[in-house]
């Protein structure tokens, strides 16, 4: 499905949307809750991503494909890994097979586990025949995906042992693994994170209680960038938020503050409005705590005609697609003067942007809803449309509330 957009014809937008739960959270509490079956979820994701994670759970033999699910084939190797007597493939997408967990692998074997590759070496899919482990001390590098951390972290306190981890290197998406930590403190879970170890104590049981899910930050990027193009006086009421989050990509608020949106928390809302405040020269920011804000934010930059610089973008490359050369190529048919290295990208101040260019997405559901927010500034396509699904099914559905023209082409 392509998707021809325009903007809304009424220039200051108005809307009260409903975002569902962070995939991330849901994500970890859907593997918390098979370990701990007297944990109940509220709010979960309705994403593709939390789909396969619960259908991966309920499986214990034969093969399951989680299609481009980066949390789940990471959360589901550690799960299976530790479940003695469930014997499973785990698969994905061509993509999948292609993006590492060879850190994550070589962790859980230190630790007694029986996993092998079933194609490359290295990577997706592999077979895994559940094991009884015990737990203790286990270094690994730290600087290419949290996940694999979280993957251990969320299985450690069903180990006799606990788990001792150090984190070798610089430690990168670190909000990502204070996440895990934090929801593991809600279970009742002992831990510390000190320098590069963190410690998790073990844990029998839970006693019966409900989670409630906080809605995606990284989904409410999109509706930021959508203000920060917008008229000054623009609202959007996004829920259910909390000014306490355990997302770290709810630091969109801060950032973008300088690109002239306001964010108000108000009981389970963020109300959002465009102000008339100047913009600053340029934009320069290190991402590597927030990597899955940069298509949102460097796209916004393009429109507003800001230059930018975003470095600690080395986990981009190993994500869905490989974001750096992803956003070149699309910014490039636009007219951006655009430059990218393995961890970094710049962009050059835009004069102009380029009318109904056809925004190729890569299977990367970031790609096609980074993109959609230029509506505001030009006409353009969206191919392939239906990959928002992996995080946010309604996004389309959310854009036409905010009157967005969306034609299928
Ligand atoms: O733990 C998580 O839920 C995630 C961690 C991040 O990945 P990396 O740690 O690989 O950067 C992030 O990009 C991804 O969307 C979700
Ligand atoms: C990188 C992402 O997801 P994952 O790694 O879980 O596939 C993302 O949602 O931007």
């Amino acid at each position: 499905m392509n998707l021809y957009l325009s903007g809304p014809a009424e220039k200051v937008l108005k809307s009260d949307i409903e975002i569902t739960g962070s995939k991330s959270e849901s994500n970890r509490l859907l593997l918390l809750q098979a370990l701990y079956p007297d944990l109940s979820i509220d709010n979960c994701s309705n994403s593709d991503d939390a789909r396969v994670m619960k259908k991966g759970l309920g499986i214990s033999s034969g093969e399951v494909d989680i299609h481009h699910a980066g949390t789940a084939m990471r959360f589901l190797t550690a799960y299976f890994a530790s479940q003695q007597g469930k014997e499973v493939v785990l698969t994905g997408s061509k993509r999948m097979q292609e993006r590492p967990i060879e850190v994550l692998v070589e962790a859980l074997k230190d630790l007694g586990a029986d996993i092998s590759y079933l194609k490359t070496s290295g990577c997706p899919p592999i077979k895994i025949k559940g094991k009884r482990l015990y737990g203790g001390k286990v270094s690994l590098p730290a600087n290419i995906s949290s996940q694999y951390i979280s993957a251990l972290l969320l299985v450690a306190p069903r180990l006799e042992r606990g788990l001792e981890l150090e984190l070798i290197g610089t430690i990168t998406s670190i909000p990502y693994i204070k996440m895990t930590l934090g929801l593991l403190e809600q279970i009742g879970v002992g831990h510390s994170f000190e320098g590069n170890i963190i410690k998790v104590a073990p844990l029998d049981t839970v006693s019966p209680r409900t989670l409630v899910v906080e809605s995606d930050w990284s989904s409410a990027s999109y509706f930021y960038s959508i203000l920060a193009l917008s008229e000054a006086g623009s609202t959007i009421r996004l829920s259910a938020y909390r000014e306490h989050s355990l997302q770290g990509d709810s630091i969109l608020a801060d950032l973008y503050k300088a690109l002239g949106v306001d964010t108000q928390f108000q009981e389970n809302s963020i109300v959002l409005t465009k102000t008339s405040r100047p913009l600053p020269s340029k934009i320069d920011l290190d991402l590597s705590n927030a990597p899955d804000l940069a298509q949102t934010l460097v796209v916004t930059c393009f429109g507003l005609g800001l230059p930018c610089h975003l470095s600690g973008l080395h986990t981009l490359k190993i994500k869905e697609t490989d974001r750096l050369e992803a956003l070149k190529n699309e910014l490039g048919k636009l007219g951006a003067d655009i430059s990218v290295t393995d961890k970094s990208l710049r962009l050059e101040a835009a004069t102009s942007i380029n009318k109904a260019v056809s925004i190729a997405t890569y299977n990367d559901h970031r790609m096609a809803m980074a993109f959609a927010p230029l509506a505001l500034r030009t006409d353009l396509i969206i191919d392939d449309a239906e990959v928002v699904s992996k995080s946010y099914p309604d996004f389309w559905k959310d854009l036409d509330r905010l009157a967005f023209q969306i034609k299928e082409v």
